[in-house]
């Protein structure tokens, strides 16, 4: 559980880079991993062209009729990769208001191929090609989406690096967990504005209170709304607005599990209000877009391999010692990562599973009921493809 804190850090990629600085990013760095959760990295190494092409190309694509957006939905792909309509997902047992694209690395990274597809034991996988929209409906989509994808899954291996730095472990400790085929997914979501929702309400859920099953996510706000919020261990609400040329990184619950318990998942959501879509000038701002790239361990490490083997004077920095993180390990992991990711994804996307894994699919619902008087949202978020 997070600290009580009164705002994310910002850390600075400079710092990481250069001798002179670098013990005083790897301090704030481990702060952050330790008593929030969250924080900011300003100046990431990704191409301000590279970020104006992928933001102006996704807006257009989110503008699309919808009909054509639901011609490339999940449930056509059995790679649980494709578009999800508004409140056709739940969270915290909640419709959520955002519509998704989720997208992988497959064929972006050179040595990706079919055979390269991973089942797990029961069959299915996650690891396949994505589903894109015709070329001319959103000409030079595709380009600027899978540019944004090598760069920020080059920063995402920076900081397997930084983190095991940080910690005071060997720094190419997590090196063995994260090989090609790739789990690491992308969810690119667009919020509608509240003004276009139902005039009676006054907040409305963008997406429900929740944890991230990643190792971190590397999360681009890519309009000025501030309607990201974290919570802190007294339960209260604090705003992560956008600053310029940031990401916003999180832990998420494998990394969580893998440092038992030293580093925090924190529990966030997007709630989306009337206010937050007004700009600095009262004028009225557009639909919000987030990029959500979630970093996974690869499909084939098992849970031995994973508990990371901790110093003590690491171990003595958890916060809380009652963490649920090594109960959700036992439940992640009971008989490997990559089939604790599946049946996560299949719980979080029934419908793939409907037509693609029925079987697999019950099996899933069963396991979940199961564990669901251990914790609702660990298991409903702790989806690969989330
Ligand atoms: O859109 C955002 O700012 C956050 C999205 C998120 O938390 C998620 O997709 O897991
Ligand atoms: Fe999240």
């Amino acid at each position: 559980m997070a600290e009580n804190f009164s705002s994310v850090p910002v850390l600075d990629f400079q710092d990481a880079i250069s001798p002179d600085t670098k013990a005083k990013f790897l301090s704030q760095l481990r702060h952050a991993l330790v008593d929030i959760g969250f924080f900011y990295l300003r100046n990431p190494p990704i191409t301000e062209e590279t970020r104006r092409e992928f933001l102006e190309k996704s807006l257009a694509f989110f503008d699309l009729p919808l009909s054509m957006k639901h011609e490339i939905d999940m449930p056509k792909s059995k790679y649980f990769k494709g578009y999800t309509g508004p409140r056709q997902e739940k969270t915290a047992a909640e419709k959520d208001e955002r519509e998704s694209l989720t997208l992988g690395l497959f064929g972006i990274e050179e040595s990706s191929s079919e055979d390269q597809v991973l089942p797990g034991a029961s069959g299915c996988c996650l690891v396949g090609p994505n589903q894109w929209p015709e070329e001319n409906t959103v000409p030079g989509f595709q380009p600027s989406v899978e540019t944004y994808l090598s760069e920020i899954q080059t920063v995402s291996e920076l900081f397997t690096i930084f983190i095991a730095e940080a910690l005071d472990l060997d720094p190419a400790v997590f090196s063995k967990f994260f090989h090609v085929p790739r789990l690491n997914a992308m969810r690119l979501s667009c919020y509608p504005s509240p003004y276009d929702l139902d005039p009676n309400q006054t907040e409305f859920q963008g997406v429900g209170p929740h944890k991230d099953g990643s190792f971190l996510t590397f999360l681009l706000q890519g309009t000025e709304h501030s309607s990201l919020e974290v919570q802190t261990k007294s339960g209260s609400w604090i705003a992560v607005p956008p600053i310029p040329n940031t990401l916003v990184i999180n832990i998420g619950r494998s990394l969580e599990a893998m440092t038992h318990g030293v580093c925090v998942a924190t529990t966030h959501r997007v709630s989306l209000t009337r206010e937050q879509y007004q700009g600095p000038n009262n004028e009225m701002l557009g639909k919000r877009i987030s990029a959500a790239f979630f970093q996974y361990p690869s499909s084939s490490v098992t849970p031995e391999h994973l508990l990371l083997d901790i110093p003590p004077h690491i171990l003595a920095l958890r916060k809380d010692s009652k963490s649920d993180a090594e109960t959700f390990f036992e439940g992640l992991f009971k008989t490997s990562y990559n089939d604790a990711i599946l049946t996560n994804a299949l719980t979080s996307h029934p419908e793939v599973g409907a037509r693609w894994y029925p079987n697999e699919l019950a099996a899933a619902l069963r396991k979940q009921n199961e564990g669901k008087q251990l914790d609702d949202v660990t298991l409903k978020k702790s989806a690969a493809v989330h």
